[in-house]
Parts: C-alpha cells; structure tokens; sequence
C-alpha cells in the first residue's frame, strides 16, 4: 500500500470492467484532467476519449493473465503546453481474472527529446552524406577514431578499419609524434580548438594537403568512459588553397638558396616546439652542422661550386631527417635541424647517419668534381634552459668541439663545456 504511494509512476488497480480499486496519487493527477464529470471510479471511462481501445484491448485479452499493453504512448489533446502532459504512456497487466494493474507515466519530454535526437541525426546524417571535401571524425578521449562515416571514407579513402587508431593514422608516418598528436588534444581542451595544416595520405597512399581542426565535445562528462566521444575533427583537403599560402610561406620562411627553412623560419617553428615541451615534458634535441673548409671549395672552383655543394648538403638533410623535424640554414654554411621527441643519442645516430651518407656524396658542377665533409654537435633541451638561444649555445660549444677535434664528425654537448666560449 505505501509502494503505491510513493511509486515514482502513476499506479492504478482496476477490475476486469475498469472500475479503480486502488489508484496512487501521481495516477490521480494524470487522469483528472481525462475526466469528464471529475470522478475517477473507472480507469475506461477516464481513458474514453484519448483511447478508446483500451476498454476493447482489455476486453479481448481473454488469456487468464499477462501483459495487455506495455508502453502505449496516448497523445493528450490540448497537452504539451508547460507542465500539462501531452503523450502518457500505458502499460497494463492483468494479474488474475479480476484485476487489473495499469501503469501510467507522463513521457511528453521524454519523446520530444528522442524526436529532436531523431532531427539531429537526420540533419547529421544529410550533412555527412552531402559534404564532398570534409570528413567530420569523432575521436575519443586519446584522440582514437571512434566511429567510421561516409565522409571519412570520401575524403580519406579508409575504410572502417581506421576506428579504434590514432587520428594520426591519416598523417605521413614522418611527419608526427605521439606526443604532438596528444599536443594538439591538449591544445584543443585549453583553448576550445586546435588547428594543424599539413600533408595528409590517403589510404592509396596519394598526398593531400588538409586543415585539421579539432574541437572537444561541449558537456564532456569528466567520469566517461576512454572509448566514449570526447573530441570532433574536421579534417578538410585544402589542396587548392594551400598553393597560394603556400607561396607566401616560402617567401617569408624558407632560405632561397637551399629551399629548407630559413632562419626566421627556424626560431618560428622551434619557440613553438619548445612551448609545447615546457607545458607536456618530452625530449627535444638541436643538431647544428657546419661544412668543413667551404671557403676553400668557393676559392678553388667559384661561388657556384660553392652554392652547388650547399645545395646539395640541405638536400642530404632532407633525405635524412623526419618531415616533424625542422630543418634550417641559419646562415652562410650553418644549419641546424630541432628535432622533436627525440634523445641526444637517438639525435646522434641520425646525425651520424648523415656524414656518412654526406662522405659518399659527390657534387657535380660544369666539370668539376667536389667531395666534402662536414661538423656536428648536438644538444638536449631541457627545462632549466631559458629558450631556443641556450640550446643553440651547448649545440654551438659541441660543434666547436667537433671542428677541433678535426671536423668531420658528431660531438654531443657535456657539461665540461659548460663556461667555453661558443
Ligand atoms: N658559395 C657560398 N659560400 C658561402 C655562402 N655563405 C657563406 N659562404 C662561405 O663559406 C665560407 C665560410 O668560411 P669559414 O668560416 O672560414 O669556414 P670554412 O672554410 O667552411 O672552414 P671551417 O668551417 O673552419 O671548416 C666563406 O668563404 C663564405 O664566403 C653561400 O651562400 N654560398
């Protein structure tokens, strides 16, 4: 008896002729306004004219009990302005020969909120079937695709196989890291978006340059699950576009001898870097090379000779280094390449790597035949150094250490050189 009156439903008990033995007061309320003459002595009469099946429903049931209804929705005339019902929904049982028990519950919010989720994934679901050039991704809390749509198959060419992988699936292996695929999460919580321009591969593995533009879903739970929905990407193929900024980035960042980043360029990219190591620590590494005895080179065969070896010096670094490490010529015969996520002996190896492929190297130019070699220091980053300037220093001191020592090879920066002049 107390269930009855405090069930969070409205509860009616009813004979086999709908006359209301036992009614709660949540079902009182429901069914006064179905009243006509503002008694509720039978649970037919009340529903007489918004559901006159249910008498017939009842009636036929001729089963000894059982479910007679379960969740019929009752459209309410008039219902649906503030705070009066407009759809009840209806479950009765009948419990013996005798009885019946009626459940009844106002779901008006209810299903206009499953109308409006039903409107926005039509709309969704119209937006992704009509855009041609933008695939709208949904990642998950570690930025892992986590559901597969046509827009992604369209822009992308990858099938469903990509749900469940990083979103840096769809970037040239070279070009990221982990932790700047998690950078720019970071960024998006901080600051309601990320935005990331770059080469992207299709699955056939053709190139395209894409905006990627990542935002994290409003009213996030905190306590969600890791696989739920946590960001959007929209990931657009900006390929026409990118030929005019393109242009203007090489005019304003790139050395217009060798065509890799110039120095202007280089503290752009690396104060950034830097940035994005103080705020999620990682190793950063700075590898300076300087060609050895240039000077000789231009003096024996000609500036061009001379331009024609450094030209060929930025193309050995290209060919060396990732695409995420930022290649530059700082000036004259210096370069210099930072190299993100990576450690003094993993920078190292890959410095060493490119003597070797710089001593196997021969430039041609209008008959002449020049061989050459070159210098390396390489540093670490850490957080007590104050910037970009610092690094270059140790790499500086390192380098140094490399010329005197005979040129020709990779020095790595230690504190015993702490005080020499770079
Ligand atoms: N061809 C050419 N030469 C350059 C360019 N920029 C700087 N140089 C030359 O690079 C040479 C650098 O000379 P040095 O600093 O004595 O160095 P080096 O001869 O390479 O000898 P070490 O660095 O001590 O091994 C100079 O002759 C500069 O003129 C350039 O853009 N083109």
């Amino acid at each position: 008896m107390q269930f009855l009156y405090l069930a969070p439903v409205g509860l009616v008990q009813a004979r086999g002729d709908g006359e209301i033995t036992l009614i709660n007061p949540i079902s009182a309320q429901l069914l006064m306004p179905l009243s006509r003459d503002g008694c509720l002595d039978n649970l037919f009469t009340a529903l007489q004219d918004v559901a006159p099946d249910v008498r017939v429903l009842c009636e036929e049931f001729t089963a000894p009990r059982g479910r007679i209804c379960d969740g019929m929705h009752i459209p309410l005339h008039g219902g649906g302005r503030r705070n009066v019902p407009g759809i009840l929904s209806l479950s009765i049982v009948k419990l013996d020969a005798q009885r019946l028990m009626a459940v009844l519950q106002d779901v008006t919010l209810q299903v206009q909120r499953d109308r409006q989720l039903r409107q926005s994934d039509a709309w969704l679901n119209a937006l992704l079937a009509s855009v041609a050039d933008y695939a709208l991704v949904s990642l998950d809390s570690e930025g892992r695709v986590e559901q597969w749509n046509g827009s992604i198959g369209r822009v992308t060419g990858h099938g469903e196989t990509v749900v469940g992988q990083s979103y840096a699936v769809f970037e040239p292996g070279d070009t990221t890291t982990p932790e700047h695929a998690r950078d720019l999460l970071r960024e998006a919580d901080a600051n309601g978006w990320s935005l990331d321009e770059g080469l992207r591969l299709r699955a056939d593995g053709t190139p395209f340059w894409a905006s990627a533009m990542i935002t994290p879903l409003p009213e996030r739970d905190p306590a969600a699950a890791e696989t739920d929905p946590a960001y959007c990407l929209v990931l657009r193929d900006i390929t026409d576009r990118r030929d005019a900024s393109e242009s203007w980035r090489q005019a304003v960042f790139a050395d217009h001898l060798t065509g890799v980043a110039n120095r202007r360029g280089f503290y752009h990219a690396a104060e950034l870097e830097l940035g994005r190591a103080t705020r999620s620590p990682r190793p950063v590494a700075l590898a300076l090379f300087d060609l050895d005895h240039l000077k000789a080179v231009n003096d024996t065969h000609g500036l061009h000779v001379g331009d024609a070896v450094l030209r060929a010096f930025a193309q050995a670094l290209r060919d060396t280094f990732r695409a995420v490490d930022v290649v530059a010529r700082l000036g004259g015969e210096e370069f210099a390449v930072l190299l993100p996520s990576t450690s003094v002996p993993q920078a190292c190896a890959v410095a060493q790597r490119l003597l070797a492929a710089v001593s196997a190297l021969t430039v041609k130019v209008d008959g002449v035949a020049v061989t050459f070699t070159v210098s390396a220091g390489v540093a670490a980053w850490d957080a007590q150094l104050g910037g970009i300037d610092d690094l270059q220093q140790r790499a500086g001191r390192a380098l140094q250490a490399a010329k005197a020592q005979g040129r020709d090879r990779v020095v790595c920066w230690s504190t015993d050189m702490i005080g020499t002049a770079a």
